[in-house]
């Protein structure tokens, strides 16, 4: 594990337990969304011709500040108008400036797959993700053992969450590989370095098996990546920073999206 990686979890952790004592499960169990029927970001990009998976990032520690001066519920609005296949709302405070009422704001105004990217390390952040209006959660291979893995797409399939799981490497797709995961992403950054090299995505997509709808992450910038990322089998393409650095990222998502249809 990576030191920034490994900082971040033990932050989680510490968290998690403190947060579990002032929201109990069983009130999370009685949110209003908590319910609501989920929609596939699988299921979507499987169909779409775009595969776009717009997110939502203030800063970030590869970058710190990306933009702090935003209404995510603008955001959001401005994705769907754009045509994406998804969002993605980092809810992480410390080290993304992220919320989880950045995924309920999200969710009060779309109606398009709402991802809750987070460091998952436990059950209850998938209570919490359910009940805030996420359709899918991530799990970072990096940071869970294989049992882990299991234990946590399980519990999230029968919470009719979607599973996106991230790898970086092959060790960490060959030990992580199960029927209880929707999507594989490759990400393209070096969490130890930062740096990002779409050869990664292209160097595992090869050995990713096709039951897997395949995303690739991070460092997306411009289109003809994605057309060649399509050549590899890619349906998903997470793109972050590229969108949220500008004044309007809904409005930056779909002239992206224009030039990708042309
Ligand atoms: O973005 C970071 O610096 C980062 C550092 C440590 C762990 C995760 C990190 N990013 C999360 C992501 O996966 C990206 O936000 C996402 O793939 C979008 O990437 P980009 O398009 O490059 O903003």
């Amino acid at each position: 594990m990576s030191n920034i990686l490994d900082k971040i979890i033990t932050d989680k952790r510490r968290e998690v337990a403190l947060k579990k004592n002032i929201i109990p499960v069983s009130q999370l169990e009685s949110f209003a969304l908590f319910n609501r029927k989920t929609v596939s970001l699988a299921k979507n990009l499987s169909n779409s011709h775009t595969g776009i998976i717009a997110e939502h990032k203030r800063r970030s520690p590869s970058r710190s500040v990306i933009n702090q001066g935003l209404n995510v519920a603008d955001i959001a609005l401005g994705y769907e108008k754009a045509g994406v296949s998804g969002m993605s709302v980092l809810t992480d405070g410390k080290y993304f400036g992220g919320s989880l009422d950045d995924l309920l704001l999200a969710r009060s105004v779309t109606g398009i797959p709402l991802l809750r990217k987070e460091f998952i390390i436990d059950e209850y952040q998938l209570l919490e993700a359910r009940a805030h209006g996420a359709d899918v959660i991530l799990l970072i291979a990096a940071v869970l053992s294989r049992e882990e893995i299991k234990s946590l797409s399980e519990f999230a399939k029968s919470l009719s969450l979607d599973v996106l799981l991230e790898i970086h490497n092959e060790e960490e797709l060959h030990r992580s590989v199960m029927p209880s995961l929707d999507m594989l992403g490759v990400n393209n950054r070096n969490l130890k370095t930062f740096e990002v090299s779409i050869d990664t995505s292209k160097q595992l997509a090869e050995i990713i098996p096709d039951d897997f709808v395949k995303v690739s992450e991070s460092g997306i910038s411009n289109t003809e990546v994605i057309r060649d990322l399509r050549q590899y089998g890619y349906k998903g393409f997470l793109v972050g920073e590229n969108f949220m650095k500008t004044e309007d990222p809904g409005q930056s998502a779909s002239a992206f999206i224009k030039k990708l249809e042309e």
